[in-house]
């Protein structure tokens, strides 16, 4: 069977599907990834991985230079190192800073760049805008743009759509345009786009989506799931999205709620969720990351009408790093040591534990409420630096050679598991992760959603 010829697109092709499949497999088809951050290098590699001729672009030519040396910049991903390092050497992927040229060289085009909000809790689409300028300003009839990036309902046909036909000239039926939502999570990033997760893909027309459905078939061992446009595959993303804010939301209020009912709420709800209907997530010091604090304002943009459920969700979920501090003055007033002038630890400033994300982490309006009450606030974290947040740096390695009045565990880094905690004089010690067991200590530890130390003593379903 033969293959479509090199360098042409796959939308609108009178070749057949099977020789489509084979130049997409084959090289024929130029693809281009922009955004190469913690999704993007790996969405790129296994793109690489499967169509042999792949371009990434990223604005930040540090990243471009080590990808082009063959060296991954992204920490903590198994696999990925080794699959960068291989698609280099044998010439199947490089990267460029060059997005027009890029764009202009590629038939598929698929974006990953950051969408995030302002303050005023705005979507900020200016990286996608940005690229989506530059890809339209390269299209050619028969191309395809994927956007993997989630964006707010209706981004793809009333924001990307606009802009590639301005910068192409081209006109709606004469390129493609399909939403396919990165489902994967840091950490597990090859496993999960390969495997975990079925793929949702959604087009602006049948064509888009049915290219989508071929490429995505290529690259998922998991299901391809088409849905009926664009618009509905944005909605998929964000409500996953919304679904787990709202569900920690539930966690966090029942963990609120510990001390008045006097139980470990965590085993309560462990015990809850054997029920096959229950998934109830778990209490916690609050919810960072670039996604899941920020769908929730992409889709009440989208919405008029009051959505009072989400905007509650987020408020409980933003009132937590609050909630430990309220445990933190509790647990100080025991030992008759005031917050004014006390000395701080906060372990772990990233927004979940082996991703060097800051990004909305519970860690910055903590360490702002201590520094407002007057403590001296000190941090460590493996993966990145604390200065940022105005705390103190204090190297891990050295971490117990200190005294300090009280402690709280926002990240449950695996490398806190090292700490000796009988090194450390008498303290309190507020655990926003459940990470730590300190009942070996004379320390007094308060458990968001377990409650005072001595509730750990309690069995625990599953345990
Ligand atoms: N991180 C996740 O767990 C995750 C999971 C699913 C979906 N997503 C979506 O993917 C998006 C990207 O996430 P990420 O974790 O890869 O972000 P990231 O910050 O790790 O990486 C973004 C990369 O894009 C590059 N970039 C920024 N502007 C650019 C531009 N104009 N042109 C080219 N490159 C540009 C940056 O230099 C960086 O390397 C997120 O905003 C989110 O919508 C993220
Ligand atoms: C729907 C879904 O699953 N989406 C995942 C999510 O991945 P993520 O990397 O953003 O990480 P999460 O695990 O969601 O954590 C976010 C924050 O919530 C805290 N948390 C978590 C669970 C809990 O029970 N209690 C908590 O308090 C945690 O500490 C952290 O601060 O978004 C990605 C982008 O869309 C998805 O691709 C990925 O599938």
């Amino acid at each position: 069977m033969s293959s479509i010829p090199r360098g042409i697109g796959l939308y609108g092709s009178e070749y057949s599907t099977q020789a489509q499949r084979i130049g997409l497999t084959s090289g024929a088809v130029p693809i281009a990834i922009y955004g190469l951050g913690k999704m993007g290098l790996p969405l790129a590699s296994v793109y690489a991985e499967m169509s042999g001729n792949v371009t990434g672009v990223d604005i930040d030519e540090d990243v471009v230079r080590m990808i082009n040396r063959g060296e991954c910049h992204i920490d903590g991903e198994p696999g990925l190192p080794e699959l960068v390092s291989e698609q280099v050497e044998r010439g199947r992927f490089e990267a460029s800073s060059d997005s027009r040229k890029v764009a202009k060289d590629s038939s598929v085009h698929v974006v990953i760049v950051p969408t995030l909000i302002n303050e005023e809790h705005e979507a900020d689409l200016g990286a996608l805008e940005s690229v989506c300028a530059d890809v339209g300003s390269g299209l050619d009839p028969g191309d395809l743009v994927i956007i993997e990036c989630t964006v707010p309902p209706r981004t793809c046909e009333e924001v990307v759509m606009p802009i590639l036909e301005r910068e192409s000239g081209l006109s709606r039926g004469e390129f493609g345009l399909a939403f396919c939502p990165e489902r994967t999570s840091s950490g597990k990033a090859l496993y999960k786009l390969r495997e975990a997760h079925p793929k949702i893909v959604g087009g602006i027309d049948d064509e888009s989506t049915r290219i989508a459905e071929m490429i995505y078939g290529e690259i998922t061992n998991n299901d391809v799931i088409p849905v009926s446009d664009a618009t509905t595959a944005e909605a998929v993303k964000v409500f996953e999205g919304l679904y787990r804010d709202v569900n920690i939301g539930l966690a966090n209020e029942l963990g609120r709620v510990t001390d008045s009912l006097g139980i470990d709420t965590t085993e309560a709800i462990e015990a809850a969720n054997t029920q096959s209907y229950c998934n109830i997530h778990t209490p916690g010091i609050g919810v960072g990351g670039h996604c899941i604090p920020y769908y929730p304002y992409f889709f009440m943009q989208q919405v008029p009408e009051q959505t009072p459920l989400i905007q509650t969700a987020r408020d409980v979920n933003d009132s937590m790093p609050g909630f430990a501090v309220e445990k933190l003055l509790d647990g100080l007033s025991r030992r008759h040591t005031d917050i004014d002038g006390a000395k701080v630890l906060v372990l772990g400033v990233t927004y979940r534990a082996g991703v060097a994300e800051t990004r909305a982490t519970p860690a910055a309006p903590l360490i702002e409420e201590l520094q407002g009450l007057g403590a001296d606030v000190y941090a460590t974290d493996p993966l990145v630096d604390v200065t940022e947040f105005g705390a103190a740096s204090v190297d891990l390695e050295n971490v117990t050679d200190d005294d300090y009045d009280a402690a709280v565990l926002v990240t449950a880094h695996e490398q806190f598991q090292n700490i000796d905690w009988n090194e450390f004089a008498d303290m309190i010690v507020v655990d926003g992760r459940q990470a730590l067991d300190l009942s070996d200590t004379d320390h007094y530890v308060y458990t968001i959603g377990v409650g005072p130390g001595e509730m750990r003593e309690k069995g625990r379903v599953g345990q």
